[in-house]
């Protein structure tokens, strides 16, 4: 009965997200490339904005979860709108077709960091790990200063491209001008020490079938442990993206020299 109900249900998901094919022309205006992502909540496509020729991303939120996705689809605009940062895509327009709601952004050249690491098994050593994280840092920085977390700062939502960071998939940002605005920010600051411990384990090659933690398993200089440590919240954890800043600054200084 369980498995009925469940394949009821993803058949209807599939009817009412309908996920256009590559050539489809969406709203006269954009040709699709291809799909980029296929997200809980939106389909991302590539496409190619027809009146200038040139590459952009349109997101299309899902109406089977029509209530949650409304809210996400309203947070992720409203957050681009705001934003007007060079490692930020910034928001084209919003529209609506066919009953679908759109959005259409700016398109980053490169690849997520969840591709990088997996599938082309890119290594950073623990001096490129920080400086690229120092970039990251930089825009949360911005976000937070323009009163927005991101909320799900994760691998597949980091792109590079040409030794730039951006930060991509602001579905789920919060506001930070409410009561639990320390909380907020915190949950962004555990997701940067996770995404770090992410990209230093490009290096780590498992002898060993045995886990052990990551203060075993990878070497690192002193400074590093100490700002994942405080990161993680295993030790007192940082007030503000200014104080991770200045250390990771100061443990680049140290293990470059
Ligand atoms: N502006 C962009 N430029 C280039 N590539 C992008 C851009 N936005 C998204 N992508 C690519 O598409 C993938 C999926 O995008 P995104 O994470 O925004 O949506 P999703 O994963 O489909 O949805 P969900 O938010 O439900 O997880 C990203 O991992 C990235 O590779």
């Amino acid at each position: 009965m369980e498995l009925i109900y469940w394949l009821m249900k993803r058949i209807c998901q599939k009817i009412m997200d309908k996920t256009y094919p590559s050539q489809s022309i969406l709203a006269e205006r954009y040709k699709i490339e291809k799909v980029l992502g296929d997200g809980s909540y939106g389909i991302a496509y590539l496409c190619i904005e027809l009146e200038s020729g040139s590459k952009c991303v349109v997101k299309q939120m899902r109406k089977s979860k029509k209530k949650e996705n409304e809210k996400m689809y309203k947070q992720e605009t409203a957050a681009l709108q705001l934003f007007d940062h060079p490692s930020i895509p910034y928001l084209i327009e919003t529209f609506t077709y066919e009953g679908n709601h759109f959005f259409s952004m700016e398109f980053i050249e490169g690849d997520n960091l969840e591709d990088l690491l997996f599938s082309k098994k890119k290594v950073f050593n623990e001096a490129e790990a920080l400086l690229f994280f120092r970039q990251l840092l930089e825009i949360v920085a911005y976000t937070h200063k323009q009163g927005i977390a991101h909320c799900d700062i994760r691998i597949p939502n980091v792109m590079l491209s040409d030794n730039q960071i951006y930060l991509i998939d602001f579905g789920l940002s919060q506001c930070l001008d409410n009561i639990h605005k320390k909380e907020i920010v915190q949950d962004d600051f555990f997701d940067l020490g996770d995404f770090l411990l992410f990209i230093l384990y490009s290096t780590y090659d498992a002898k060993s079938k045995k886990n052990r933690p990551w203060t075993e398993e990878l070497h690192l200089h002193n400074q590093t442990t100490g700002i994942l440590k405080k990161l993680l919240q295993i030790e007192q954890p940082y007030s503000n993206v200014h104080e991770i800043i200045t250390d990771v600054h100061h443990a680049i200084n140290v293990i470059s020299y």
